[in-house]
């Protein structure tokens, strides 16, 4: 058997059009346009793909992009002055710093510099602390893409429900694995989350109707890893050598090994195509709601 493919490419164009009537509207009746900020410090080359991604779509979805791109040696008082002149731009509705920040940076602080109501990566401690407590707030864009992608994978099903499942979240960072645990707490899973330090991952694993896979090793989660049927949602963005491709090529794969995954599972997402425009899709959708937030407006359901 082979699993249905979960095409978060078309989910997040999807999800996209949703964010563009938004703003249109929000041009229309009130006469302005979202405008997210992206702060990227350094020339690290992935970062520097995923910033441009985001400028060109936030642009495409008629918003409006303010871009501050920073050299390696910037001192922290001068990134938290800049993220503190955002902070009081009327014109910001959202504020992106790109991460990882280079290693004299104490990315924490920068974090804790951005004012909550804009803080469209949902990172900010008061952000975090909306989602242990289960009150609106903004949340992470990676996790609420996976959350959307198991609810598509389950629509025919259960229409989108996921309560009672048994879901696996396999890492535990603050990015991801932390806040995309509670969030499936919130949709009334049960909820394990394993780590480096689990004793036995595999029989973990097998237990699950959700498997969350973000570890950052590439193609980790085996097949034989999987209770047959299993929705399975990849997180990982892992470059590899491709030397069937070239010399010196790469190409991108997740933290599950897809090949033997997909024979198993009910459902699965691919790497790239998966989770990953999701996550650009979602922070788009933030800004819209940071937007209206701020301005006393209704926030729109947006899908
Ligand atoms: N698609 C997207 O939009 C995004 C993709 N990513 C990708 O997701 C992946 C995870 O990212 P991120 O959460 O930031 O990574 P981190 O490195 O911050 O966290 C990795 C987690 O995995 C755990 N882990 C590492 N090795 C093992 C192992 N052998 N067995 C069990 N658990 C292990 C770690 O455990 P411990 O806590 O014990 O150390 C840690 O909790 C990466 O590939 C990243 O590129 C990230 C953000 C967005
Ligand atoms: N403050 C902050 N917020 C983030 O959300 C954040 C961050 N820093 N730092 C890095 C990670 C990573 N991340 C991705 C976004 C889009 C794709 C994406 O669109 N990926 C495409 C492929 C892209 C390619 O080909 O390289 C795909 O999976 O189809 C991937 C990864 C956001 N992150």
């Amino acid at each position: 058997m082979s699993a249905t493919l979960i095409d978060g490419k078309a989910r997040a164009a999807r999800l996209r059009e949703t964010v563009a009537r938004a703003a249109e509207k929000l041009k229309h009746d009130e006469g302005f346009e979202p405008g997210l900020a992206v702060v990227l410090v350094g020339e690290d080359p992935a970062s520097q793909v995923y910033v441009a991604s985001k400028v060109r779509l936030t642009k495409e979805c008629g918003m409006r992009s303010i871009e501050h791109i920073l050299p390696t040696d910037t001192n922290q008082a001068d990134l938290v002055a800049l993220v503190e002149k955002l902070n009081a731009d009327p014109g910001v509705d959202g504020i992106l710093v790109q991460m990882p920040l280079p290693k004299h940076i104490d990315s924490d602080a920068v974090v804790l510099a951005i004012d909550p109501a804009k803080d469209v990566d949902g990172l900010h401690p008061v952000n975090a602390g909306r989602i242990v407590l289960g009150k609106p707030g903004l949340v992470p864009c990676t996790p609420q893409g996976c959350v959307i992608l198991a609810k598509e994978a389950f629509a025919d099903k259960t229409g989108g429900d996921l309560s009672g499942f048994d879901a696996l979240v396999l890492g535990r960072s603050i990015l991801v694995g932390k806040p995309v645990a509670l969030l499936l707490q919130n949709e009334n899973c049960t909820v394990t989350m394993a780590h480096s330090r689990t004793r036995d991952l595999e029989a973990a694993c097998r237990r699950a109707d959700i498997v969350i896979a973000a570890v950052g090793r590439p193609r980790m989660v085996k097949g034989d890893w999987l209770k047959p049927g299993a929705c399975v949602i990849d997180v990982g963005i892992n470059r590899v050598p491709a030397p069937e491709k070239g010399e010196g090529k790469t190409r991108l794969v997740g933290d599950v090994d897809f090949e033997t995954a997909v024979e198993v599972a009910g459902a699965i997402t691919p790497v790239p195509g998966g989770v990953g425009p999701m996550t650009i899709a979602c922070l788009l959708a933030n800004t819209i709601r940071a937007a209206c937030k701020r301005r006393g407006l209704a926030i729109p359901e947006l899908g």
